[in-house]
């Protein structure tokens, strides 16, 4: 039997690196997916190894099952209902499992993603051979959230076939799962961001668990119903930049400014309650909704202006920022910044042809458009083949 789950990728509208220091921010899932697959050899295939295919990268991992028990110690199976921290000594046990592995230099930003894979491939099943296979419709590193939706899919196929969550499965294509699941495959996830992003506020795996519009503030989550049609140009600067590496940049310039900062952070849980209020306000016609456009724009602004005092905008959001504005559209950057992905609103009434010429426009200085549906699916898992 092969079990397959995929997690979708998400935007946040307002409120990153305020989050993460107990800031209100709020984020809404993409119709873009990360898909796992995982399957147990039978013995007849005589496989002892644990394998990970990253398919549309082109690379493959393996480890022979006995290899990852000299080096991580066994794991609590019952465990599996809380999960816990990866130690510090597992850290540096997985980092040799994937040194081994010899990643291409060019794709090392994949290790800590690979590490995430061993501890929660470990966390949850044991030393059990098996195959998972990953592919991405996510740009990796650009401020999606592809590490979240990575964690959530991978936790979510491992959870589906563990002894702990007994599934009525069908073989009715994508399912959903009940509440208690999704919360134990949200806490892992977390887990696992936390080995690829250090300190992560939690907010992206939240938001690939459940899907739709959420507002996020230390760890709680309240869902957003939208009373106005969305529409937000994705586009990717191709800017290369580490999640973690910004968080950590951002928590450094806390402690030398932290008054400052904490002003900072304060402005930004403003900016992001309000636009969830006026996103979720009733609309009466097109003048409305013009009006509530013009403020959630205003809003986008001021929270581009506060991430530039974060430290974590870059030349090439300024060039996008700059591009948009010629034709009075307010953009800000999504994610942790330091280059990859960045919004701009469309209003509704904003015609076909502008939208066209700021896409060409934003194209020829090299950088990727695209618009993606938002406030969708959260995870979903389907089953396949014979138990
Ligand atoms: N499909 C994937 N396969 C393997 N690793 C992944 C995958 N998606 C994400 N990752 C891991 O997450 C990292 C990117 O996460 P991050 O820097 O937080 O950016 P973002 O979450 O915005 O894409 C990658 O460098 C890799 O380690
Ligand atoms: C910067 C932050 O607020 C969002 C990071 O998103 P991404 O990994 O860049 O897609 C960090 C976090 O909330 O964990
Ligand atoms: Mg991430």
């Amino acid at each position: 039997m092969e079990v397959r789950a995929r997690a979708p990728g998400k935007i946040i509208l307002a409120g990153e690196h305020a989050v993460v220091h107990g800031c209100t921010a709020v984020a809404a899932s993409i119709d873009l997916y990360t898909y796992t697959s995982l399957r147990f050899p039978t013995p007849s295939d005589n496989d002892d190894t644990l394998k990970l295919q990253l398919k549309d990268i082109g690379l493959e991992f393996s480890w022979p099952v006995v290899r990852i028990k000299e080096l991580l110690p066994e794991m609590d199976i019952h465990a599996i209902s809380s999960p816990s921290s990866c130690s510090f000594e597992a850290i540096n046990a997985l980092a040799s499992l994937v040194e081994e592995q010899n990643i291409p230099e060019a794709n090392i930003g994949l290790a800590s993603g690979v590490s995430a894979f061993l501890w929660l491939y470990t966390s949850i099943h044991g030393y059990k051979p098996a195959k998972a296979i990953v592919t991405s419709e996510l740009p990796l590193g650009a401020g999606l959230g592809s590490s979240a939706a990575f964690c959530v899919a991978l936790s979510a196929a491992l959870l589906a076939v563990s002894d702990f969550v007994k599934l009525e499965f069908s073989h009715q294509g994508w399912q959903i799962f009940g509440d208690s699941e999704l919360e134990l495959v949200n806490k892992w996830a977390f887990e696992g961001e936390k080995i690829i992003h250090g300190k992560p506020s939690g907010i992206d795996n939240t938001v690939s668990t459940y899907g739709n519009m959420i507002k996020f503030k230390s760890g709680d989550l309240t869902c957003i119903k939208t009373n106005m049609p969305l529409k937000m140009l994705i586009t990717n600067t191709k800017v290369g930049r580490n999640t973690k590496a910004l968080v950590a940049s951002v928590s450094e310039r806390t402690m030398r400014h932290s008054n400052a900062m904490s002003s900072v952070f304060n402005a930004v849980d403003s900016i992001s309650n309000e636009l969830a209020t006026i996103i979720q306000s009733p609309v009466s016609d097109d003048l409305a909704i013009t009006e509530k456009e013009e403020k959630l724009g205003e809003l986008m602004e001021m929270n581009q202006g506060l991430l530039q005092c974060m430290g974590v905008s870059h030349a090439s959001i300024e060039t996008v920022i700059r591009t948009t504005l010629k034709y009075k559209l307010s953009t800000k950057l999504t994610g942790a910044g330091g280059g990859g992905c960045v919004l701009t609103l469309l209003p509704t009434l904003l015609s076909g042809a502008v939208v066209d010429k700021v896409i060409a426009e934003l194209e020829s200085c090299g950088f990727q458009c695209f618009i993606a549906g938002i406030g969708g699916r959260g995870l979903e898992i389907s089953f396949s083949g014979s138990s």
